[in-house]
């Protein structure tokens, strides 16, 4: 690490660069870093003026890496060449993670350090015990190792709006180069979630349900690969019920906790739509064929106990003791080494990528096609005129 990482912090540079705030703040709302994104986010590190340490350090030059020559493909360094392999671990652990999201998480953790940022800034790594800014309906909280994102709209069951959506997304890219060693979706109130909020679908005019369904489309894909590349153990908490996409992303997830009241649907038939979130290739593999096609084709809605008995949960608790138990749980867990977590995870997740990647996109463009056929609108109208409830 040391030689160019820390001249990168020498006050004479500081003084000869400047950095365009308003170049850095284009490319947190664009999403996508740019190569001039990328390029500015190396000129900004050379401003700082506090050393971020080293474990920010040895994530920067794992993310930089990445961006620029793609996974890790030089030798391992011998056990007693500390530096050397300490920065070879970081960057081995990003394992497949493809480089633009690598270039937009160097931006974003780049930008998290710079004091000019935070007026800017939506959504940063997050510090300890910090709730992070943004729409209420997600709230970001960071405490004893764990990034928490809580579904935060309870008088509509945590629906997930379009917003949400976006949201997630950028939280999850920010928890994966945060210092926190696991990240937690929740739900707040009786329901985990409601899944998508339908909607999402129903205030469009005829002439742009095309373009509509296109955008949903391309959303739903950057939404599901944020959980495919997500580099650090996931686990969700469910305390009730959960309907949809919530579901269908279980299956890429690391650790499943249900309260016995959760229940699990996909009624997806019903709904004149088709599984989504990589279901239609990780249930199987989960459950068997049988069993999925009971959940994903005829929409038989799970109880926590069943969900666990076919390998989707991990583990169910009373309703009583729910919190208590999964959080103590949780917060051991944290406490483990991360790099070897994700190390860990990398080991067990890598093979899966392009497949899940691929199985993604496949799901995505029938999607695209169920949300333009009679079936689905007839379903959307049935929710909005009777409140339909399954
Ligand atoms: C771009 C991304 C695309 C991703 C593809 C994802 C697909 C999916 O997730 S498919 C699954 C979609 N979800 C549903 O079909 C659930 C629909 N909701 C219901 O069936 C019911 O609301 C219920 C079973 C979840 C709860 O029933 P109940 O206990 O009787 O409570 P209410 O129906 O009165 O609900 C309270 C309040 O919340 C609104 N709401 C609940 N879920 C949704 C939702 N998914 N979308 C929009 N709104 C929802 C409900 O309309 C009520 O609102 P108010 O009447 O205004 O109080």
């Amino acid at each position: 690490m040391a030689g160019r990482l820390t001249r990168r912090w020498s006050p004479s540079l500081l003084q000869v660069l400047r950095f365009p705030v308003v170049q850095l703040h284009m490319s947190r709302t664009a999403m996508r870093a740019s190569e001039k994104d990328f390029e500015n986010a190396r000129n900004q590190l050379k401003l700082l003026t506090k050393d971020p340490g080293n474990e920010v350090k040895l994530k920067l030059y794992a993310l930089y890496k990445q961006a620029t020559e793609g996974p890790c493909n030089t030798p391992k360094p011998s056990m007693l060449d500390f530096i050397n392999k300490a920065k070879w671990d970081a960057w081995n652990a990003l394992g497949s993670l493809p480089k633009e999201t690598a270039r937009q998480n160097y931006v974003d953790l780049v930008s998290s350090l710079s004091p000019s940022s935070e007026s800017s800034s939506q959504v940063k790594p997050a510090a300890a015990n910090e709730k992070q800014p943004g729409s209420e309906n997600i709230i970001v909280t960071s405490q004893d190792g764990i990034t928490k994102i809580m579904f935060n709209r309870p008088s509509k069951k945590n629906a997930i709006t379009t917003s949400m959506y976006k949201e997630i997304i950028h939280a999850l890219k920010a928890a994966s180069t945060d210092n926190s060693a696991i990240t937690v979706f929740t739900g707040n109130g009786d329901y985990y979630s409601s899944g998508n909020d339908l909607t999402n679908f129903t205030d469009v005019s005829p002439n742009s349900i095309e373009e509509t369904a296109k955008n949903a489309s391309i959303l739903l894909r950057e939404f599901v690969d944020a959980f495919i590349d997500f580099p650090k153990p996931l686990v969700a908490v469910i305390n009730g019920p959960a309907v949809g996409i919530v579901v269908t992303l279980l299956g890429l997830f690391d650790a499943v906790y249900a309260s016995d009241k959760a229940t699990f649907h996909t009624p997806f038939s019903e709904l004149g739509q088709s599984p989504e979130g990589c279901a239609s290739y990780t249930f199987p593999k989960i459950m068997g064929p049988a069993k999925a096609a009971e959940m994903l084709i005829f929409g038989k809605k799970l109880t926590a106990g069943e969900a666990c008995a076919q390998g989707l949960v991990t583990e169910v608790f009373p309703e009583s003791t729910f919190q208590k138990e999964v959080w103590t749980r949780l917060k051991t867990y944290a406490k483990l080494p991360t790099n070897s977590l994700r190390i860990s995870k990398e080991l067990i997740r890598s093979n899966e990528k392009e497949k899940l990647h691929a199985v993604n996109a496949e799901e995505c463009t029938v999607l695209q096609g169920r949300w333009l056929s009679e079936e689905c609108m007839n379903a959307l109208m049935n929710f909005m005129s009777r409140k339909s409830k399954l």
